[in-house]
């Protein structure tokens, strides 16, 4: 285990049967509290690859990918939760641990080709993570890589995403 992903673990809280009975949360509050551990993981993101674009999904999603935006030299593309963004939007729906949802991505949001990072906190089941991809792919870019904090391994999540590299910090 490196140094990195014993900071990382050391640093998530786990709360039992959140938001339902039977799903063993894992809270990255105390990461985000943390300064230090915070910018190692920051930093270590934006290394992984040079993009032109680093996509967030909303909303925890949004807290790592801007700073690795900043950091890389990068711009930030959202992908937002079904009915917030404002202009013309593609949009994919997927079920997750605890749900479903629908995520949209602005149909203009890329450049023809521009090589593109996805960052996310969790990969879970992975429905978030392909829907995410599927976007990217619509609206014309291309997808580089996944990078994630934390991946759920006993939930398979990489199997839905076989074919783009995927990157995890720590695998629980
Ligand atoms: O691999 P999956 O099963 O799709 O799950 C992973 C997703 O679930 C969480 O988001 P959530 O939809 O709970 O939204 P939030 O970031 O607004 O809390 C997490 O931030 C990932 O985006
Ligand atoms: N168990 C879990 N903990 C935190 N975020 C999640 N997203 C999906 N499943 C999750």
């Amino acid at each position: 285990m490196t140094e990195l992903s014993k900071m990382i673990l050391d640093k998530i809280r786990d709360v039992p049967d959140y938001p339902k009975p039977g799903v063993l949360f894992k809270d990255i509050t105390p990461l985000l509290a943390d300064p230090v551990t915070m910018a190692a993981v920051v930093d270590e993101l934006a290394g992984l690859h040079q993009v032109d674009k680093i996509v967030g999904i909303e909303a925890r999603g949004f807290i790592l990918a801007a700073p690795v935006a900043y950091r890389a030299a990068a711009g930030f593309v959202p992908v937002r939760k079904k009915g917030k963004l404002p202009a013309e939007t593609l949009e994919e729906s997927y079920d997750l641990e605890y749900g479903s949802a629908t995520i949209e991505v602005h149909r203009d949001a890329f450049a023809p080709g521009d090589r593109v990072l996805i960052v996310d906190d969790v990969l879970a089941t992975g429905g978030t993570a392909k829907a995410t991809v599927d976007l990217v792919q619509r609206a014309g870019a291309r997808v580089v890589a996944i990078a994630v904090l934390m991946e759920l391994g006993f939930l398979k999540g990489r199997d839905r995403v076989e074919g783009v590299e995927l990157h995890s910090l720590v695998i629980v």
